[in-house]
Formats: structure tokens, C-alpha cells, sequence
């Protein structure tokens, strides 16, 4: 067992500023471990594959557009098979849970760990943990086999449920060494990943050989690094079905509004997405953006101009958004939060739709028609899209890829494009957020056309919160920011 265990991160460093942020691996705590071929080398579907196996060497940089003159700059592990495995077939025995809200393509990532490690490795055990983190202690476990899990990815959810709160390290760590489970595959968002993280640090602490890994999943793509999380593309491409309800619902009458409310807790990337793929949306609303409604420059301002110019428009808006504009309205700031200790939020769509109707109460000579939307759950109740399917696939095989290497303390996400291990601290640190003064956003403005509510005094204060901009002033969010 390790008496003084650190926690940073490994960092390599090499010519021209090359980083190399590395994630943990069993033999940094565990010295001297039986290693074995891998099995895959005798798999007739790999074995003819060449070059199957990755590189000891091989890493994949952050960011792919760089200057002549620039430093190399951070990497992350590519992911992927290794000529050698840390886990002999009869000796592993995994537990899969999830954790935190749903995401379409729960199910598919499951399935996949499951037939990974059946058909790649020669694994034949592998539990299910029901109802989240909670479920370790509290709750029985699921057998999961390639025939369980069969065609579970055609259905929404999670077969094996999941929950908010309930992060006992204590009780979780205990049941982990109790049932000798020695791969842990934790699916979650930000706060599943850093409950992943404890668990890791105790794990370790504990001297225990054991592997833990997440995989990113939420609908509202705030988790850092990556490039976008699965779930996302099918939650914008379902948000679809509401815009356009709400826009046929808008253009049939005289001064037809339509607002949808979509989620999108602290970050607005489904409502920025959802938008963008739209073309019907007059006016999008998300948490990073401040607006007004009164005045010269206003949303009522606004609103009124596009009916005068269009005769109908439709309001897509963040659930996350204008939330302290409701405070100061509604003269209370809510302090509710979740099982999870995530903020509870109040009915930013309906009070913004109240605010409108009220507005226009007092023009008589523009009655106005307004619709409002929430499609809220619906769009995270689905299964996941053909493309989220094939993400899911890739991320659940690489992560068994890496847990078999003996890497641990890491969430398997797609960097650039290329499937990469990141350490939990890279993942954990912050969150993603739109940022506004980057090109995408300026992109749906010049779209939809709506004004950004932002004077110039205001611009300076949002850049002055927003994070440093790179040497590149490409933002340092994911790539679903700065395509
Ligand atoms: N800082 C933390 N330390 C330990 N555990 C945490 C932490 N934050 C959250 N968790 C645990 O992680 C689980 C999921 O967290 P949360 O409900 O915030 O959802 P999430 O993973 O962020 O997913 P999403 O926000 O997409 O629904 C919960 O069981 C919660 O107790
Ligand atoms: O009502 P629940 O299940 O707690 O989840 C709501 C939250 O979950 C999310 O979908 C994230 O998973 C947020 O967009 C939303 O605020
Ligand atoms: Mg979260």
C-alpha cells in the first residue's frame, strides 16, 4: 500500500513544449504485475487488422490548429488495444453502473462493455449495479451477459437504472473489496465523474487492484476536453420535433409565438445546437448569455419588431437561462437543490412567456397568439441516434481497452476525433460552458439575427470572466464551441 499517494496529475514533458498528461496506471501503486498477451491477437477478426495495437508512444494533441512558432502543447493517451494485458479472462470481474440523469445511448454503451468484455477478452463476469452509486450498498446486483443486454440499445434509459446522490466513498469502496469486483465502469456526467475520481483515490488508497474508469455521458455537454458527450447529438436532433411544433403552431396564427424551453442546466449547447440546426428559431436563450426584457435594445423590444417584420417567431430558450432575472422578479433566489447538490430551477419558459403575453396585453392593436413548449424529458428519454450509436460503441470498446491495459483513473472521451484516456482531474476541474464570445455563438446570432443584448461596457465583463483566450483566441472549450 502506498503511504504518501499523490493525486496530481502524471505530466511527461518533451521537445517543442510537448505535454503528455497521463493517466494513472494499476503498476504506479501495484509494482511487479503479472502481464499477459492480449487475447485479441488471436481473434480472427483483429489479428488480420494491421498495426491493431496502439503504440506505447502514441498520443493525440488538444489542439489540432497550431502556429508555426507555437508549442506542441498538451496530449492526452490515445486509447486503444495494448500488446499486453493486466487481467487474465477468469480473474476479472467488472461492475457497470450509471449515474445522474438520463442520456439516450445508456443502454448502448452497457451493451457494448458487456460484449467487449465477453467477445475481446474472454470475460465472463460482469455485474450491473442498480440505481446509481447508491446501488453498491443499498441495492442487488444485475448479471449482465451478451445475451442479456442483447437489444437493450434500442430502448431509452438505463436497464439498470440510475439515481442522484447518494456518494457513500466509504460504503461504495467497501463493496467493491467485499465482492471483489475489479474493474469499475462508472457512466455519468460531471458529477458521476468526480464521485469516480473519490472512488479512484480510495481505491488506490487502499492498495487495491483494481481498476476504475468512467465514460462521460450527458445530455447537456458541459463535461470539458472532450469533444462532445453522447447523448447530445440525439437530444438536439429530438429537440427538432419541438421547434418544429412550435413553429407551425407559430406561423398559423396572427402574431404566432412559439417558445420551447430545452435543457441545458448551467450550459446552453443543446439550445445553441438545437437552434442552429433549426432555421426556424428567431430568438435562442442560454445561461452563459445575459439578456433584458424592458427597454431600448430588450427582448420585448425585440419580439415586437420580428412580429411586426414576420408575423409570427419562435423563442427556443435554456432552462438554465435568465434565472436571476426570475429572482429579481419573483423577489426570491432559489436555494432548492437536488439529491446531488445540483441547483433546482425555476420555470424560466412559462415566466418568460407570462412576461411576453403581459407585454403585449398592453397593445391592443397587436393580440398576439403564444404557444409554450416544454419538451423537457422528452428529449432524453430516446434512444440514441445511428451516430450517437457508433460514439457509444467506440468509447465503451476503448475504455475496455484501457482497463484491460491496467490503466485506471480515467474517462475514456474522444479528443480531435481520436478516442483518448483522460485523467479525472482534466475532467473534473471545470465545466464547459458556451462561450459567448467565440465564433459559434456569433454564428447563431448572424442566424437567427436576434441581438446579442450585450453593449460594448458588457462585452468587456464577459470577457473579463471568461477564461484567458488561448495564444490561438480559439477558446479553450470543446470543439462543439469552435468548429
Ligand atoms: N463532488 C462529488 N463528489 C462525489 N460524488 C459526487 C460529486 N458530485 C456528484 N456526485 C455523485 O455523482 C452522481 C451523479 O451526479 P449528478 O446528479 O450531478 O449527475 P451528473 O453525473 O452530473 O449527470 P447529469 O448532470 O448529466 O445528469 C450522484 O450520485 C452524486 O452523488
Ligand atoms: O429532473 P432531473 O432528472 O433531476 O434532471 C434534470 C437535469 O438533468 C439534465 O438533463 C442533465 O442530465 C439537465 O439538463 C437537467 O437540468
Ligand atoms: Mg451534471
Amino acid at each position: 500500500m502506498e503511504n504518501n499517494i499523490s493525486f496530481q496529475m502524471k505530466v511527461e514533458t518533451g521537445d517543442a513544449g510537448y505535454v503528455l498528461e497521463d493517466v494513472p496506471h494499476l503498476t504506479d501503486y501495484i509494482p511487479d504485475l503479472p502481464t499477459y498477451p492480449n487475447p485479441l491477437r488471436s481473434n480472427p477478426a483483429y489479428s488480420v487488422v494491421k498495426q491493431y495495437f496502439v503504440d506505447a508512444d502514441d498520443t493525440v494533441p488538444q489542439k489540432v490548429v497550431v502556429h508555426k512558432d507555437g508549442p506542441r502543447g498538451i496530449h492526452f493517451r490515445r486509447a486503444g488495444p495494448r500488446q499486453r494485458v493486466y487481467f487474465a479472462p477468469d480473474e476479472v470481474h467488472a461492475a457497470i453502473v450509471t449515474c445522474g440523469g438520463l442520456c439516450p445511448g445508456l443502454n448502448t454503451v452497457i451493451r457494448e462493455i458487456v460484449c467487449a468484455l465477453y467477445h475481446m477478452y474472454g470475460v465472463t463476469r460482469v455485474l450491473g449495479i442498480d440505481g446509481g452509486y447508491r446501488g453498491f450498498y443499498s441495492k442487488n446486483t444485475v448479471t449482465l451477459t451478451p445475451k442479456v443486454v442483447n437489444d437493450i440499445h434500442k430502448r431509452g434509459g438505463t436497464i439498470i437504472g440510475t439515481s442522484r446522490g447518494g456518494h457513500d466513498k466509504p460504503k461504495i469502496v467497501d463493496s467493491i473489496q467485499d465482492r471483489g469486483i475489479n474493474q469499475v465502469y462508472i457512466i455519468g456526467g460531471d458529477g458521476t465523474q468526480k464521485g469516480a475520481a473519490v472512488i479512484y483515490q480510495e481505491v488506490r488508497k487502499r492498495g487495491l487492484k483494481a481498476v476504475v474508469a468512467g465514460i462521460p455521458k450527458t445530455i447537456d455537454n458541459d463535461i470539458p476536453v472532450i469533444d462532445k458527450s453522447f447523448g447530445f447529438d440525439t437530444a438536439v436532433e429530438e429537440a427538432q420535433r419541438a421547434i418544429n411544433a412550435a413553429h407551425v403552431e407559430a406561423e398559423s396564427a396572427e402574431n404566432g409565438i412559439g417558445v420551447v424551453k430545452l435543457m441545458g442546466r448551467y450550459s446552453g449547447f443543446i439550445a445553441m445546437y438545437a437552434t442552429l440546426a433549426s432555421r426556424d428559431v428567431d430568438l435562442c436563450l442560454i445561461p452563459e448569455s445575459p439578456f433584458y426584457l424592458e427597454g431600448e435594445g430588450g427582448l420585448l423590444e425585440y419580439v415586437e419588431k420580428r412580429l411586426k417584420d414576420n408575423g409570427h417567431m419562435v423563442i427556443v430558450v435554456a432552462e438554465g437561462a435568465g434565472q436571476e432575472l426570475l429572482a429579481a422578479d419573483n423577489l426570491k433566489t432559489s436555494t432548492a437543490k437536488d439529491a446531488s447538490g445540483n441547483k433546482l430551477l425555476q420555470d424560466v419558459g412559462l415566466w418568460i412567456s407570462d412576461k411576453i403575453k403581459a407585454h403585449f396585453a398592453k397593445i391592443p392593436s397587436m393580440p398576439i397568439t403564444l404557444k409554450y413548449i416544454d419538451p423537457t424529458y422528452m428529449i432524453r428519454a430516446v434512444p440514441s441516434n445511428a451516430s450517437d450509436n457508433v460514439y457509444c460503441t467506440l468509447l465503451a470498446q476503448s475504455c475496455v481497452h484501457g482497463v484491460m491495459a491496467g490503466y485506471t483513473g480515467f474517462t475514456s472521451g474522444l479528443v480531435n476525433g481520436r478516442q483518448t484516456y483522460i485523467p479525472f482531474n482534466r475532467i473534473t476541474e471545470k465545466q464547459n460552458n458556451v462561450v459567448i464570445t467565440d465564433r459559434m455563438w456569433a454564428r447563431l446570432l448572424s442566424s437567427t439575427n436576434q441581438p446579442s443584448f450585450l453593449g460594448p461596457k458588457d462585452v468587456i465583463e464577459v470577457q473579463k470572466q471568461e477564461e484567458p483566450p488561448t495564444q490561438l483566441l480559439d477558446g479553450d472549450s470543446s470543439k462543439t464551441n469552435d468548429i
